[in-house]
């Protein structure tokens, strides 16, 4: 159980930040390095895998397909070199990002796009150039590739960390184990927890899958969708073959309705993360109820990709975790 850092010199916040996942924990980490009196409020003791930040790792990148996402990853990339330099951390390590996909693929063409607009570093591959440097990977359907060589691997759980200490470091209040249970808006706005009822000049909801149900009360309700994503693990036949040090990147292949994507074996040696990027709706307090449905589809997608373009791979999970997205309708958020 974190304990609560300062308090206040005054029983008024400027700003209250519910949710301590990445986005809350960053945002109520700026404000408070800019001298904003900020409680952060999570309803779980931390750390907690039951949102959407946990875990050992996730991709950074500059390619996306979204131009706004590329545009901001800049100064992302500014900003965590600078939460690792105050933090005394790593949290980034470079692996380069490989989009595999077939040329007339449309969305293929717009990675590629993108990448030349932002002027990112990278190399076109032909299927046979592909395989060369990449021996791991089967262009099954004669996919070629583009790589990003600014992407690499953040270590989520340890970022998680550094930017909640960082925040308390900055004077900033970090409540765990404490649930919003009721937001009354207002020139100063009123929010209850399961333990007091504070008040600040501004809020800010980072609720993540849980946002809905905090703006329900309010008579507000975003176009969102939550899913129970499978977090799979998938071993090596030979150890190390898909590891960061045989120089494996992270990848995101377009052969499949929606992303199949996976990092280089590293938090857990012998076994590489590769998920499906799509998953069941689930509510957030019933993550691991199974869907009436038939068996896990995207598991299946899974071990046919993995059976035919990943051939120095047990095409069974050998791990499987779980974690929550939060999506708009049925696009991407
Ligand atoms: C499997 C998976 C892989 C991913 N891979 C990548 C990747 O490679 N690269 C990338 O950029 N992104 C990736 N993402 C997306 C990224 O992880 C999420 O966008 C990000 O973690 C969302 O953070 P968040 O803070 O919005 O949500 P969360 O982490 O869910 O945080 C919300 C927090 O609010 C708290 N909360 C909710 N209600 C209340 C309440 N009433 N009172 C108090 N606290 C409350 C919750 O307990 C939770 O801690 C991935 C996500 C998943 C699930
Ligand atoms: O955002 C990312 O980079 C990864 C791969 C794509 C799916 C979501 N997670």
């Amino acid at each position: 159980m974190m304990a609560a850092a300062g308090e206040p010199h005054s029983s008024l916040y400027d700003t209250i930040v519910v949710g301590a996942g990445i986005q809350g924990s960053f945002t109520a980490y700026h404000l408070a390095k800019r001298g904003r009196e900020t409680l952060l409020l999570e309803q779980f003791p931390l750390p907690h895998s039951r949102g959407s930040s946990h875990g050992q790792s996730r991709i950074i990148r500059h390619a996306y397909p979204q131009e706004h996402y590329s545009q901001m990853m800049a100064e992302s990339y500014r900003l965590w070199e600078q939460l690792e330099a105050e933090a005394g951390v790593s949290l980034y390590r470079q692996t380069g990002l490989l989009v595999l996909g077939a040329n007339t693929n449309p969305e293929f063409q717009c990675w590629c796009r993108t990448l030349v607009k932002h002027n990112v570093p990278g190399k076109l591959f032909t299927t046979e150039s592909l395989h060369g440097r990449f021996p791991g990977i089967r262009p099954y359907h004669g996919e070629v590739g583009v790589s990003d060589h600014t992407a690499g691997v953040l270590s989520a759980d340890r970022a998680l960390r550094a930017v909640q200490d960082g925040f308390q470091r900055c004077g900033g209040a970090l409540h765990d184990g404490e649930k919003v249970t009721d937001i009354k808006p207002g020139v100063v706005v009123t929010v209850t927890t399961s333990r007091g009822v504070y008040q600040a000049n501004s809020l800010v909801i980072t609720a993540g899958p849980w946002a809905n149900k905090l703006l329900a009360p309010l008579g507000l309700q975003l176009p969102l969708q939550t899913l129970r994503i499978n977090v799979c693990y998938w071993k090596e036949k030979v150890p190390g073959a898909y590891g960061v040090s045989a120089n494996f990147p992270c990848f995101l292949a377009l052969c499949a309705p929606h992303h199949i994507y996976g990092l280089p074996s590293n938090e857990y040696p012998g076994l590489v993360k590769i998920c499906y990027h799509s998953g069941s709706l689930a509510d957030p307090e019933e993550r691991d109820q199974l869907p009436e449905t038939s068996a896990l589809p995207d598991i299946q997608i899974l071990q046919d990709f993995i059976s035919k373009y990943l051939p120095g791979l047990v095409p069974e999970p050998a791990v499987v975790e779980h974690c929550m997205y939060t999506v708009r309708g049925r696009r991407w958020a």
